[in-house]
C-alpha cells in the first residue's frame, strides 16, 4: 500500500464510539496536521482534552450536541449524507480545551488539529455562515464550502474546506503545491484529504509529486480513506459515473493558503469556456 494513503481502521472506542480514523501522535509523517474521523452511535459520547493543538469539530453528518469549556452548542449537523451538498456546522475548539461531542442521533465528525498557540475563543460555525464558492471550467468544475479559510481569523493555524467534484472532473487542479515557506509567493502546508465517493462503490485517483519525483504516489482512493499530502502537487480526477466529496484540513507555520501551480499544466487555466 502506498505510504500516504490510509484506509478507514474503525476501531471501538468505547460504547458508541468507533474510531474510524486517526492521523496523529505518531502515526503520521506529518507535523502540522492532525486528523481522526469519529462516528457515534445516537446518545454516544466523545471527549477529549486538547493540549497544545486547536481541534475543528466538523459534523459531517447526523446531529450532535458539542460542549467546549463552558459553551454548548446543540443539535449541531445539518445533513444525513455529506451528498445533500449543504454546508454543515463546525465547532472550533482552542487549545488545552475540553470538549465533549454527544450523537443525537448516528453522527460522523471529522476532528481536523493543528497547532494552537494562543488561547482563542470557542466558536461555533454555523453552516449559514459558510461560503459556498464554485471554481473551474470545463471538466475542471467543483464546489467549496469554507469551512475556516484563511480570511477568518478565529484560529492559530487551521484551514479547512469541503469540496464536492463532480462526475469526470477534475479537482485541486491544475496540479498545485504549498509546500515552500516562500511568502508572497507561496505559503507551507501540510494537508490532509478525507475521501468519500457516491455512490460508495466509486472510486477516485490521486497523485501526490513533488518536481525531483522524489515523491511521486497515485494511488487509487476508495470511500472513506484519507491520503496525506505532506508536499508536493496534489490532483484528483473522478470517473464518470460518479461523485467525489472529500475534507482538507492544512495547517504549516503561517496560515494562509498560497499555492503555485505547475508550470506545465497552468496552460488549462487559459482556456475559453465554451
Ligand atoms: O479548488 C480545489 O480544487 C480544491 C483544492 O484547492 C483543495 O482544497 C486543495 O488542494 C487545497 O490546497
Amino acid at each position: 500500500m502506498p505510504k500516504l494513503l490510509r484506509k478507514p481502521e474503525k476501531k471501538p472506542l468505547s460504547k458508541g464510539v468507533t474510531l474510524i480514523h486517526e492521523v496523529k501522535d505518531g502515526r503520521t509523517p506529518l507535523e502540522y496536521v492532525g486528523f481522526s474521523i469519529v462516528d457515534l452511535d445516537k446518545g454516544a459520547v466523545f471527549e477529549e482534552t486538547l493540549t497544545n493543538q486547536e481541534c475543528c469539530a466538523v459534523i459531517l453528518t447526523g446531529k450532535a450536541t458539542v460542549t467546549a469549556g463552558e459553551q454548548t452548542f446543540q443539535s449541531l449537523g445539518t445533513r444525513k449524507s455529506v451528498f445533500e451538498k449543504v454546508p454543515t456546522d463546525s465547532v472550533y475548539i482552542t487549545k488545552e480545551e475540553k470538549y465533549r461531542i454527544k450523537g443525537e442521533t448516528d453522527t460522523r465528525v471529522a476532528l481536523c488539529y493543528a497547532p494552537g498557540m494562543t488561547k482563542r475563543p470557542n466558536r461555533l460555525l454555523p453552516a449559514k455562515d459558510i461560503l459556498q464558492e464554485h471554481r473551474g471550467i470545463k471538466m475542471n468544475q467543483r464546489s467549496v464550502h469554507n469551512i475556516l479559510p484563511d480570511s477568518l481569523d478565529v484560529a492559530d493555524s487551521l484551514l479547512v474546506v469541503e469540496v464536492y467534484t463532480e462526475s469526470g472532473n477534475f479537482s485541486s487542479y491544475p496540479p498545485h503545491k504549498h509546500d515552500q515557506d516562500n511568502l508572497p509567493h507561496e505559503s507551507f502546508l501540510e494537508e490532509t484529504y478525507y475521501h468519500e465517493q457516491d455512490p460508495p462503490q466509486g472510486f477516485v485517483f490521486q497523485r501526490v509529486y513533488t518536481d525531483d519525483r522524489s515523491l511521486d504516489e497515485t494511488m487509487t482512493v476508495e470511500n472513506e480513506d484519507v491520503v496525506l499530502v505532506p508536499a508536493g502537487y496534489h490532483p484528483v480526477g473522478v470517473p464518470d459515473g460518479y461523485t467525489s466529496y472529500y475534507l482538507n484540513v492544512m495547517a504549516g507555520p503561517k496560515r494562509t493558503w498560497k499555492f503555485y501551480n505547475d508550470p506545465a499544466h497552468e496552460w488549462i487555466l487559459d482556456r475559453e469556456d465554451s
